[in-house]
Order: C-alpha cells, then sequence, then structure tokens
C-alpha cells in the first residue's frame, strides 16, 4: 500500500521580491497509515507551514503532497492547532458537534457518537458549559473531542499542548497516548518538546532552521503500550540527547540569523 502521506519536493514561499520569505523546503517527508510521526525544529523552521500544506489549508509553491483517502466514506483529516479554535458561543456539546453537522450526519446518528468522546475525554458533565467557563485543558480536550469526533484517517495537531501549562501537558500527553493507542490514526505532531515527541511519536522528525527541510529522522524504538514513566528511563534520555546534539546547530543558526535580520 502506497504511503498515507507523502510530501513530495514541497516549498512554501511567502510574499513575492525582495520582501519574500522561503519559509519551507524543498520537504519531503512519507509518513505511514497508523503511524505517529513528531515534527521538531528551531522556531519559525516551516513546521505549522508545513501541516497546512498538508492540511490544503496553503497551497505549496512547489511539489506536492499526495494524501491516500482509503474510505471515502470516512473523513480524511482533522486539524487540531495550539489556541484550541473552538466557538466561544457554542457549548462544549455543540463544538464537538460540529464536524458531524459539516459531514451531514443527521442528530440521531451523531448523538451517541458526540456522547462517546465527550465520555471518553471526561466532558460528558460540560456538555451545556460555554467554553470561557472551562480551563484551557479543557478546552483543548474540547477541540480535541471534536477532531476526533468525525473518526478521520488522519489527525494533523499543531502544537496543541504549548499554551497548557506543565502539568496538564503531562496529562493530557497521558490522554492522548491512550486514545491513539485505541485507535491508531496517522497522525501528525508538531510541538517544540523534544520528550513530548519521543513519549508520542514512533518516529521524531527534525527540521532544519528556516527553509525547514529534514535533516534526520529517528525512530522511536520503545514500545507500545507507553506509559509516561518512560521518560525516567536511561534509553529515553539518551535518544533525546541524541536528538538534541542535531537540534543544538539548528537552533544556533537561527538565533543566528535573527541576530543578522535585526543588526
Ligand atoms: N502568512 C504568512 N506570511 C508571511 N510569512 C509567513 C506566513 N506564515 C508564516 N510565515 C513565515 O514563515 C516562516 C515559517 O513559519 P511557521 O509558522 O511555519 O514556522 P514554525 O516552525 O511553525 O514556527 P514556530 O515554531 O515559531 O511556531 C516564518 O519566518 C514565518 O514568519
Amino acid at each position: 500500500m502506497p504511503d498515507k502521506i507523502q510530501v513530495h519536493g514541497v516549498e512554501r514561499v511567502f510574499g513575492t521580491g525582495p520582501a519574500a520569505v522561503a519559509a519551507l523546503g524543498p520537504m519531503d517527508l512519507n509518513i505511514r497509515s497508523g503511524e505517529f510521526v513528531c515534527v521538531v525544529g528551531p522556531s519559525g523552521c516551516g513546521k505549522s507551514t508545513l501541516l497546512r500544506v498538508i492540511a490544503g489549508l496553503i497551497p505549496p509553491t512547489a511539489g506536492e503532497v499526495t494524501l491516500q483517502h482509503e474510505d471515502l466514506r470516512t473523513t480524511l483529516m482533522s486539524v487540531v492547532f495550539q489556541d484550541y479554535s473552538i466557538y466561544p458561543w457554542k457549548t462544549v456539546e455543540d463544538n464537538v458537534r460540529l464536524g458531524l453537522d459539516i459531514k451531514g450526519v443527521g442528530k440521531a446518528e451523531a448523538k451517541p457518537m458526540i456522547e462517546g468522546w465527550l465520555q471518553r475525554l471526561g466532558l460528558l458533565n460540560f456538555r451545556s458549559a460555554y467554553p470561557h467557563t472551562l480551563s484551557g485543558g479543557m478546552r483543548q480536550r474540547v477541540s480535541i473531542a471534536r477532531a476526533m469526533a468525525v473518526e478521520p484517517e488522519i489527525l494533523l495537531m499543531d502544537e496543541p499542548f504549548a499554551a497548557l501549562d506543565a502539568q496538564l501537558r503531562l496529562v493530557m500527553q497521558e490522554e492522548l497516548l491512550a486514545l491513539w493507542q485505541q485507535d491508531r490514526r496517522t497522525v501528525v505532531f508538531v510541538t517544540h518538546n523534544l520528550d513530548e515527541a519521543i513519549l508520542l511519536g514512533d518516529r521524531v522528525v527534525v527540521m532544519s532552521s528556516r527553509p525547514g527541510t529534514v535533516i534526520e529522522e529517528f525512530v522511536v524504538p520503545f514500545p507500545r503500550p507507553r506509559s509516561t514513566e518512560l521518560r525516567g528511563t536511561k534509553e529515553f534520555a539518551a535518544l533525546e540527547a541524541e536528538i538534541w546534539k542535531m537540534l543544538r546547530q539548528e537552533v544556533r543558526d537561527m538565533v543566528l540569523e535573527q541576530e543578522r535580520a535585526g543588526a
């Protein structure tokens, strides 16, 4: 079977002329069906741009993305962003219902699906609440429930836990691990956090400073199901150190470039 996501020679430039910003590429990346791939790289290297191109939210300037839609009756893709992207004027339940409405799922059929996801994400008692009454972690759970409720073949996640405090982030990582271990969807997960990438991913892709390309890929060898205790092991620390060694130079390059641009 061909890879689920094929990113081939993808480049993205923003703007034209002397002010043009080469944000991404050329980028090649193949992701298998059911694989959880984490993408790390220095700030501004084009990680979000990559995700937006894969999602079809912006076109690439060059190259192409090919996605395998295995079952045309299912939703191909959902996206979860850092800023929750839930509607403040809708209740938790209505936010989760949104994707199913767009998909044309009838009310009766949608009800048990919505309840199932509210339950799995611990939101059942908050179904009638409005987002402003919820904590950041709960709002992010709403946006994950909404993305998952349509049961997408591919889940794209752009730093979904970056706005959460450290403890909540750990809890959300555990929850996502458990959810993914049940369903095994194809996930592309952008993060700044190396240990999050190793804990969650089957593979960690390291991008160069802007315009981002793949400089190295690390297969994460730890068996599943994984738990957050994995972090305390020597092997985990060794892999994190190895990835950081690769990333450190790129982060330095980025800082130097910013200094040059500011000079
Ligand atoms: N719409 C846009 N117009 C102009 N430049 C843009 C646009 N979107 C992104 N860029 C620029 O493209 C580059 C890559 O941005 P992108 O957000 O993809 O990086 P990132 O790796 O996700 O960054 P971060 O880690 O800080 O979130 C940056 O220099 C950014 O300023």
